[in-house]
């Protein structure tokens, strides 16, 4: 990057409390330069370039993400608004890119993955910002992107040949002469380890984009920041106390997992062997219980909650707490069973289909319930599937069965101020109020508050609409309780 815009950069920061300092194992690392408390708000950045995640069962508004009232645009039939307010915001960005797109063979847009769009629309911001019709300022310019880190020299051929294939569809695309194939191959390697996913409030995805100021930010599998988003704006948020002079870090990956599952995804996708303070416990006596409880087996006696390990003498798996044995050829028959209801449960069923599919994943839990500990993620991951398809044909009361069983594992698997628990006490809050639990629902209400705001702050409408429901859930059982007397 150019000296006088990382200075620019650095005044940025600094403006902000905050500074980048580059260490040895990690490269540039996002730094405190004062005390933050939990739920503050470290940075904040709109995208440089972003993407709906349309496909071909589901499509979004180029500009706001939603999903309904879509219209595709006439020229490329590829994006879509839901109305011209969207349209007009994008245009800039979307006239050439629409052109490009026209000028592509009808049969070839369907290749046109939200990943291969990113980059036609990198190289397209980049040209209108050098031609100074997009402005460029400190936060949103291509020096910025050129700092992200690539890896290039240590991706296998495999996934070369992939980003190759997929930089040759850019060019066909984009036609532009001066930009060759390494560089966006370079390029799509930097998206796959700097781009983020746009969830929206619930963490369900929406999108992707690049927030290079974001991605100065580095992982931890016990991070102190969590990232957001309002609308397409990238939010990072304290999650602890971070004292003045702390690195900041937030997680890049799904933190229920054992340690070597976790080290495994970090590798695969961001290159890297992470040495954070809960990975440093690896194979240390608590590092291997929690390993047993998340993804191991449940003890032979039903009502021990002990962990299993492989037995020395290889006939199965011991408890330790009861020192039970299980055998192999026990959980051999389980797990085989498993397999094979498994196979045919379908990962996102249709409408008609959803009551089959709820019986299906029900065996399946009864299943893991024999198979798997209690507090173990596919089970956990069974439960979810259920909640959510029992909550689209409204059968409530079984929903909430599953939310109450689904909290207390969520508990065990994350920090306590994650957003997903906040998030499932939300549901578990709406769902009792519904069922005329309203002093229930009023705690479950407030306990999502709680670590919500910490996450998501209090001004958004996402907490807005949950601190209105609480009211409202309060006067109902005050309301309820008068009557009682
Ligand atoms: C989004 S970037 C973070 C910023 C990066 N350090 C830089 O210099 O631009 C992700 C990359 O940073 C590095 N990284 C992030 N977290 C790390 C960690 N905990 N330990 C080692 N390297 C890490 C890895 O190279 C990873 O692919």
């Amino acid at each position: 990057m150019e000296a006088s815009l990382m200075a620019d950069l650095q005044r940025f920061l600094q403006d902000r409390c905050l500074g980048v300092s580059n260490l040895p194992q990690k490269g540039r690392s996002l730094f405190t330069a004062r005390d933050f408390r939990p739920g503050e708000v470290i940075l904040s950045q709109k995208p440089y370039i972003c993407v709906p995640n349309n496909t071909s069962s589901e499509s979004r508004c180029d500009g706001c993400f939603k999903t309904n009232n879509l219209k595709k645009c006439s020229a490329c039939q590829v994006v879509w608004y839901c109305g011209s307010s969207c349209q007009k915001s994008e245009w800039k960005l979307h006239r050439d890119e629409c052109k490009a797109l026209t000028r592509l063979e009808k049969e070839k847009r369907k290749f046109v993955t939200p990943t291969i769009r990113l980059m036609v629309r990198l190289y397209i911001k980049r040209n209108l910002q050098n031609e100074k019709v997009l402005p460029i300022t400190t936060t949103d310019n291509y020096s910025l992107v050129e700092a992200l880190v690539s890896h290039m020299s240590e991706i296998d051929e495999k996934q070369m040949l992939l980003y190759a294939q997929m930089a040759n569809l850019v060019n066909l695309i984009l036609q532009f002469p001066s930009v060759d194939l390494r560089e966006i191959a370079e390029n799509f390697s930097k998206f796959s380890c700097n781009a983020h996913s746009i969830c929206d409030s619930e963490l369900r995805p929406q999108g992707i984009g690049l927030f290079p100021l974001v991605s100065i930010i580095n992982h931890s599998c016990s991070p102190n920041a969590v990232l957001v988003f309002e609308e397409q704006m990238a939010v990072v948020r304290a999650m602890d106390n971070i004292s003045k002079d702390s690195e900041i870090t937030i997680s890049y990956i799904e933190t229920a997992g054992s340690t070597l599952t976790r080290q495994k995804s970090l590798k695969e996708q961001y290159l890297f062997h992470c040495q954070c303070a809960r990975c440093s416990n690896f194979g240390k006596p608590h590092d291997i219980e929690e390993s047993a409880i998340l993804e191991g087996y449940r003890c032979a006696n039903e009502k021990c909650t002990g962990f299993l390990l492989r037995d020395p003498e290889e006939k199965g798996f011991v408890c330790q707490k009861c020192l039970l044995l299980r055998s192999k050829e026990e959980v051999k028959k389980l797990a085989s069973d498993l397999k094979t209801v498994s196979e045919k449960a379908p990962t996102s069923p249709s409408a008609e289909d959803k009551q089959a599919a709820i019986e299906l994943y029900k065996t399946i839990e009864k299943l893991q319930v024999k198979l798997y500990h209690s507090f173990s993620i596919p089970l956990m991951r069974t439960r979810e599937k259920l909640l959510k398809m029992l909550m689209d044909v409204e059968i409530w009361r079984e929903a909430l069965n599953y939310c109450r069983l689904i909290v207390p594992v969520y508990q065990r698997v994350y920090p306590a101020t994650h957003p997903l628990i906040g998030l499932q006490f939300y549901t578990q809050g709406k769902l009792e109020w519904l069922l005329g639990e309203t002093k229930e629902a009023v705690s479950s209400l407030i306990k999502a508050f709680d670590i919500l705001r910490i996450s998501h702050g209090i001004s958004t409408p996402f907490m807005k609409e949950l601190s209105a429901k609480l009211e409202e859930a309060r006067a109902e059982a005050s309301y309820k309780q008068l009557a009682l007397h």
